[in-house]
């Protein structure tokens, strides 16, 4: 589907989306020092062409302006004529959605996501049991035992990008960049929010369970 054929208001239903949850995010000061972006798919899918509305790049996401969004394709390029620039990881939200097919993704840098994947960076995952919000992923097995992978931080995106294939873990919505933030994605707008919140609920706990001992 071309970008032109996909209805007017499926594309401001995306924006609108994504306004609510920037400003959600930003009052939990989810997105430190204008760090984090967020995504929301549009139009049909297929792993060589879809659309996607991204946060521009470099933009302090605690206020609203009329350049806050803009549409880009599968290969991160904008959509129709804009000067507006994507966010710098771009390349990131469009390899996930090539790989799951998923309706959104958001981004955030958080104290606890920096912590715990350092932590755990040279495992090249976390390891989580036994913390109720694992269901918040999706995942209701009874005392599951979960991996959420890390991959390293490269300060050239397309380096990131190309090592997602690998690191994906089915049935696990999210992959962490070491000492960066996380990425959550989950079949639309609702779902991502969850997969976040349950994610960033799971690294609190880890912290604070290993505080706690010592
Ligand atoms: C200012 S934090 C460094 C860039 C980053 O990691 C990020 O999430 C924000 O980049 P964007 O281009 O999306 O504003
Ligand atoms: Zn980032």
């Amino acid at each position: 589907m071309s970008f032109a054929n996909i209805p007017l208001e499926e594309k401001q239903h995306a924006l609108q989306e994504l306004r609510i949850i920037k400003e959600q995010f930003a009052a939990r000061g989810w997105f430190p020092g204008t760090s984090g972006n967020l995504s929301v798919r549009v139009g049909a899918y297929q792993p060589e062409q879809f659309h996607f509305a991204v946060t521009a790049s470099g933009k302090d996401k605690s206020i609203h302006t009329p350049e806050d969004f803009l549409f880009v394709d599968q290969a991160g390029q904008p959509a129709e004529a804009t000067k507006l620039k994507p966010s710098a990881e771009t390349l990131i939200h469009a390899e996930i959605y090539r790989l799951t097919g998923c309706g959104a993704i958001f981004h955030v840098h958080t104290i606890y996501n920096n912590i715990i994947s350092e932590g755990y960076g040279d495992t090249g995952y976390i390891p989580a049991q036994g913390i109720e919000l694992i269901k918040g992923l999706g995942i209701w097995e009874e005392n599951a035992k979960i991996q959420i992978p890390i991959l390293p931080n490269f300060a050239a995106i397309p380096r990131i990008a190309e090592l997602i294939p690998a690191a994906l873990q089915q049935d696990i919505p999210g992959i962490v960049l070491r000492n960066h933030g996380i990425y959550a994605w989950g079949a639309n707008a609702f779902e991502a929010k969850r997969h976040l919140e349950s994610f960033e609920f799971i690294f609190e706990h880890i912290y604070r369970s290993l505080t706690l001992r010592g």
